[in-house]
């Protein structure tokens, strides 16, 4: 660093050198009338071309980074876009280390595009050009030797295109590969899966290796031949100068000025070697992107979107589901489902692993459509509504909803941007979590969390975002009794005049609902409310109670859910 110091100081000191002596040599020959003319003015142009060329390499740069990081920003926006558009339940297909890559390296390939391929090839066309032009009207043949060796140069990068942009594809295949492999391995590491995974990624980490060495090889090979074309074309415009000076047909001043230009020249086709790569890794990230965007989304926004229907209430419209099925890799998951869930009222939903209770809610939140049958809000079929506009109104905890790496406090502000601390902090307090700052980092996922504590971040989160519909799968998991009696109070709390949908596989939380359905099979059933059917474990829920009576006294008051216990299958009951 101290010697990058020295070096900024350096440079500096050049600059002002070369102002101050610029100034001395253009006044010193203004004191000369004699010379003025030819070397006065030749002094300044050269000063006047060092300006210029810092000038206008400071404005191509202003430029060209600008025009390249908009271009980025466009793209990372599309890359945004299509995932968005993908919905939870087709990413779920895509490794988390490819959506990575499409938002990192594929822009930032695509960004390099104009920087090192486009501007480097105009500019050492356009000098190439002008030196032709210029040697060419002093001498046919000195423009041959001095821009053909150059031009050689250039087509030599053609040449080992292939081989380069080759290898540039494979080398930004397997960095994707490494990134995908390192970021299963990172999320696996608990389970010891990760052992097994280390050779894989030795052996990819090699591989990278491997090809970064042959690129350089390459790289190195050519940069020596343009290096000896350049030297060529040099000895060529010297050999072909001397000649015509000695002949009387060149001024000898003239034969410098050629033999540098055609050595700036030269050096101009410097960053031609990196081309052919740039131009590849560019091109693949292309056809990711365009692939992206042929991927057909699960859910697509209608070509007329309708508006969102009025509201039944403040829990926002009704929710029916009419003779839904759901097919998934091949399994009927839901089976001609029919639900009603009014507005403002709270359902519970339980039943088998992999029932279909999270498929369920992803209908609700339009992530997929039923194959058949039609889900409605407010009477109007969701497809029919703008996919962002639907899901601004809901508010959905995933099962294992994971944190982003920050702060509690910025975390928590994604439900609710101009949530006050307070707010923040009280909801907190409540959920048992008085323990935990706002400023307490949580780490990739919520990692430096526990699972209790991780699950109450993230359903806190999800209770600040005002939205009428809440959707939560499985709230209370990881937590003991204690915490879980005291966060169903929160969600009780918070879901006041909302519509709750709430997934869980624990009695404790149902005593929140009106009613409780569970998915067997594929089929709905309501607990306690069709002949016949109750959920055991679960009691039948008391009728509403009756307006108060004198007397005789009103019966002892039954339990809403009991102890906690895990639910069984559903038994069908004889039928009175
Ligand atoms: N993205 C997906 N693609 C294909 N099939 C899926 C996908 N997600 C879930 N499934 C399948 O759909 C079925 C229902 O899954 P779902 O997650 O809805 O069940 P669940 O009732 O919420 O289960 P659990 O109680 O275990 O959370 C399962 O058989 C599951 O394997």
């Amino acid at each position: 660093m101290r010697f990058a110091a020295l070096l900024a100081v350096l440079t500096a000191l050049a600059g002002l050198a070369l102002a101050a002596f610029s100034g001395l040599l253009i006044s010193r020959a203004a004191l000369r009338p004699e010379v003025f003319l030819s070397l006065g003015l030749l002094v300044t142009a050269v000063r006047a071309a060092g300006l210029g060329r810092a000038g206008m390499r400071y404005a191509e740069r202003l430029r060209g980074h600008d025009a390249a990081l908009r271009g980025s920003q466009r793209a990372r926006g599309e890359v945004y876009a299509g995932v968005a558009a993908l919905g939870r339940d087709a990413l779920s297909l895509e490794r988390s280390g490819d959506v990575l890559a499409r938002a990192g390296a594929d822009v930032d390939a695509r960004q390099f595009l104009a920087l090192r391929v486009t501007l480097p090839l105009w500019a050492f066309a356009g000098a190439l050009l002008a030196l032709l032009i210029w040697l060419g009207s002093l001498d046919p043949l000195l423009a041959a030797l001095g821009t053909v060796p150059l031009l050689l140069g250039a087509l030599a990068v053609v040449a080992t295109g292939p081989a380069l942009a080759r290898l540039a594809r494979q080398e930004q295949t397997l960095t994707r590969e490494h990134a995908t492999t390192l970021l299963d391995t990172l999320s696996a590491s608990a389970d010891g899966a990760a052992r097994s995974v280390q050779p894989r990624l030795t052996r990819q980490a090699h591989g990278l290796t491997r090809l970064s060495e042959r690129t350089a090889a390459l790289g190195a090979r050519l940069t020596l031949l343009r290096e000896v074309l350049g030297g060529v074309a040099v000895a060529g415009v010297l050999w072909r100068g001397a000649h015509l000076v000695g002949q009387g047909e060149l001024p000898g001043p003239l034969l410098a000025a050629a033999a540098l230009a055609v050595l700036a020249a030269a050096e101009l086709s410097g960053p031609l070697a990196a081309m052919p790569g740039t131009r590849a890794a560019a091109r693949e990230a292309l056809r990711r992107a365009a692939q992206l965007h042929a991927t057909s989304p699960a859910v697509q926004d209608p070509a007329a979107p309708r508006p969102l229907p009025t509201p039944q209430g403040p829990g926002g419209p009704d929710l029916h589901l009419r003779n839904v099925t759901v097919r998934r890799a091949g399994r009927t998951v839901l089976r001609g489902v029919n639900l009603h869930v009014p507005s403002g009222s709270a359902l519970g939903l339980t039943g088998e692993s992999g029932g279909g209770k999270t498929t369920l809610a992803r209908l609700l939140s339009r992530d997929l459509d039923p194959q058949e049958g039609q889900v409605l809000v407010g009477g109007v079929p969701l497809p029919d509504l703008r996919v962002s506009e639907w899901r601004s109104r809901l508010a959905v905890l995933e099962q294992d909803a994971p944190l982003l790496d920050g702060t509690v406090r910025e975390n928590l502000l994604l439900g609710d941007h101009h949530a006050p601390d307070a707010r923040l902090r009280a909801l907190l307090d409540d959920l048992g979590l008085g323990h935990l700052p706002l400023d307490a980092w949580v780490g990739d996922g919520g990692a430096r969390l526990s699972g209790g504590e991780r699950a109450r971040v993230a359903l806190a989160r999800t209770l600040l975002r005002r939205a009428p519909l809440l959707i939560l799968d499985e709230p209370t998991a990881h937590l003991d009794p204690d915490t879980e009696a005291q966060v169903v109070q929160v969600i009780r709390r918070e879901r006041r005049g909302r519509t709750l949908l709430l997934i869980t596989h624990r009695p404790a939380p149902l005593a929140l609902t009106d009613r409780v359905a569970g998915l067997w099979q594929g089929q709905l059933t309501f607990h306690g409310e069709e002949p016949g059917l109750t959920l055991p474990g679960i009691p039948v829920r008391p009728p509403p109670e009756p307006p108060p009576q004198p007397s005789p006294p009103a019966p002892p008051a039954v339990p809403a859910v009991p102890t906690p216990s895990p639910l069984p299958r559903p038994v069908k009951e004889p039928h009175p």
